[in-house]
């Protein structure tokens, strides 16, 4: 899919995109970070199809969208499993079908105690997931997200982690907004940055290297996602303790370098957050391996 010089103004109001290029290809993840009022639901809002641009061209827009909006504050006393169903029959599921797959996503993402309660009476984060299940009632050719992660437990974050990679596996395309870095890192491969209705493309992640602290013995280690297919959450590794060098490899292996003072630390945060240790390297007390002598 693709925006080319795509322009949005609401009414007579000032523009809130200008000449937007982008392009979000099939079997990719794409993030759009940015600040509060920068643009970005707009954005989502014109490629998902629900809004519609001001100027310019969008091409190439997939046949199914699931759009899971901003906000999501579902009314009314059908309960999340009859209204999913319900969705479910509007996209040409049969009734049986639509049930099924309503109370699979339901199980999936864990609506603990939410599936037949009325939707007015759910948490933030049970609508959330209510979102999220009614976006992927059918395959989406387009998965659009603004904001997924918000108001979602834990567990929940690992398992939209799982699906956007299964998206994006299937062919299809993912396109979502969040502000912190070490989220849109971990989640896409592609990033544009939206600043005062203005799109660009975002560097990579910039590996952080700190100069060698002579005397402090450090260990290399090595991050991966386990081999259960289970996607770890998100860490911003740079904010711990003692971690003096971070380098992605790709989206699913980090190695760094931290003081071995805070290697047990810096482990047992990897293990909590799903990750799987590949290599642990002791490396000499003193300049390390980039630095000269001491
Ligand atoms: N329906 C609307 N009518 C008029 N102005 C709007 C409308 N929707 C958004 N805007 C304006 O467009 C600008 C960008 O809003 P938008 O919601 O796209 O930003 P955002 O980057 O998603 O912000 P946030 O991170 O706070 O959700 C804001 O100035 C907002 O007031």
């Amino acid at each position: 899919m693709r925006l080319e010089a795509v322009s949005k103004r609401y009414g007579r109001g000032g523009w809130v995109l200008r000449e937007v290029h982008a392009d979000v290809p099939p079997g990719t993840a794409v993030a759009f970070r940015g600040g509060n009022g920068s643009g970005k639901s707009t954005l989502l809002r014109i490629l998902a199809g629900v809004s519609r641009p001001t100027g310019g061209t969008v091409t190439g827009r997939p046949a199914v969208v699931g759009y899971v909006p901003d906000r999501f504050a579902p009314e009314g006393r059908m309960s999340p499993r009859a209204y999913l169903t319900h969705l479910g029959r509007v996209r040409g599921l049969r009734t049986a079908e639509a049930a099924a797959r309503a109370g699979a996503l339901l199980d999936r993402l864990a609506l603990v105690g939410g599936a037949d309660a009325p939707l007015r009476t759910l948490s933030k984060g049970n609508a959330q997931k209510v979102a999220l299940a009614q976006a992927l009632l059918v395959p989406p050719g387009l998965l659009v997200l603004d904001e997924p992660w918000s108001g979602l437990d834990v567990s929940a974050h690992g398992v939209l982690a799982e699906i956007l990679a299964e998206v994006a596996r299937a062919g299809g395309a993912v396109a979502f907004t969040d502000h912190r870095e070490a989220v849109t890192a971990a989640h896409a491969s592609r990033a544009y940055t939206v600043e005062n209705g203005r799109v660009r493309p975002s560097d990579p992640p910039v590996p952080r290297v700190d100069p060698p602290v002579p005397g402090v013995p450090a260990a290399e280690v090595v991050l991966t996602h386990p081999d259960t297919g289970r996607l770890p959450e998100p860490v911003d590794w740079t904010t711990l303790p003692g971690v003096r060098a971070t380098t992605p490899e790709d989206g699913a292996r980090t190695r760094l370098r931290v003081e071995r003072a805070h290697a047990d630390a810096l482990l047992r945060t990897a293990l909590d957050h799903g990750w799987s240790v590949a290599e642990v390297t002791r490396e000499p007390a003193g300049p390390g391996r980039t630095g000269g002598p001491a």
